[in-house]
């Protein structure tokens, strides 16, 4: 199975009311955690790199080879999308599309409405002639968000209906009261004004910042259209904990293997859960 583009996989699970799990890439082990995951649970998944962690991955080519190569070791069948996250330019969306990506994110959040069509008309024009799905945001999400903190600015429904019609984008980020990181208090979405938005763009939405977010609500998201959904934080948390455990346990612990891999277990364990309780097992 090649790499493939969001489109079906978000128009199958928008139709049949279940979501698609983005989860984010922060080094080989996630990688793996996430193609075997997705493979033993027979789910369509989108693996993504937030671009404040592109470099830090070693660039958009090395992330390609890296999931092209490990699709091929592990045989994997099940459609994988590969998904720049959090896209800080139209520059940078070209630049992951032209390493082989099948999927970008043009944040343009944090610009005025105007000049976040722009970007995503930009970005859709050069994406789409190259079979790439494009997903954009309106409105921000709160907490830490490609290194801006942020409070939650509810999107606006006129915001939303222009930026799909002007652009053509595939996936819509609404922001409705999601927070990225870790939740202080209950995270309270606006289930109102996601119903209306999901009716008035007719596309797939995208809940980001649901690490933390109860599974009723989850539920209910999905129901109101979100078709795609974002897991960073939960998925680093499980693994950090193991490697924490284990090297606080044994302090002559140093051969990698023994606590990498540990932590890949933890990191596949949270996957599957995910995959679970967003309906998307036994979809692929
Ligand atoms: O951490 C990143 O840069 C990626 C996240 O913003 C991702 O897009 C997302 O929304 C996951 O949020 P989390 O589950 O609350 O970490
Ligand atoms: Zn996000």
């Amino acid at each position: 199975m090649t790499i493939v583009n969001m489109k079906a996989m978000l128009n199958h699970a928008l139709e049949n009311e279940y979501a698609v799990p983005q989860f984010n890439l922060n080094g080989l082990p996630w990688a793996k955690a996430f193609l075997k995951s997705a493979q033993a649970e027979q789910s369509p998944v989108i693996i993504a790199a937030s671009d404040r962690v592109v470099d830090f991955l070693g660039g958009f080519s090395t992330i390609f080879v890296m999931v092209n190569e490990l699709m091929k070791e592990y045989n994997i069948t099940v459609p994988v999308a590969l998904h720049l996250d959090h896209g800080r330019s139209v520059e940078r969306c070209k630049a992951a599309i032209d390493a082989g990506f099948t999927s970008v994110m043009i944040d343009g959040s944090h610009a005025t409405i105007a000049e976040n069509i722009e970007m995503t008309k930009a970005v859709t024009s050069y994406a789409h002639s190259r079979g790439v799905t494009v997903e954009a945001e309106v409105g921000t999400v709160g907490g830490n968000e490609d290194g801006l903190i942020g409070g939650i600015q509810y999107a606006k429904l006129e915001d939303c209906v222009a930026l799909v019609e002007e652009t053509g984008v595939d996936a819509l980020a609404a922001a409705l009261g999601s927070v990225h990181g870790q939740y202080v208090g209950e995270p309270k979405l606006g289930f109102k004004e996601m119903s209306a938005i999901s009716v008035a763009v007719g596309i797939p939405l995208v809940l980001h910042g649901a690490s933390g977010i109860p599974e009723d609500q989850v539920k209910r998201a999905i129901k109101l259209g979100h078709a795609k959904i974002n897991i960073n934080t939960e998925n680093n948390i499980a693994f950090a904990e193991v490697l924490r455990h284990m090297l606080t346990k044994n302090q002559t612990l140093f051969d990698p293997q023994a606590y990498l891999n540990p932590g890949q277990t933890a990191i596949e364990v949270a996957a599957i859960a995910k995959m679970r309780e967003f309906g998307s097992s036994g979809k692929a």
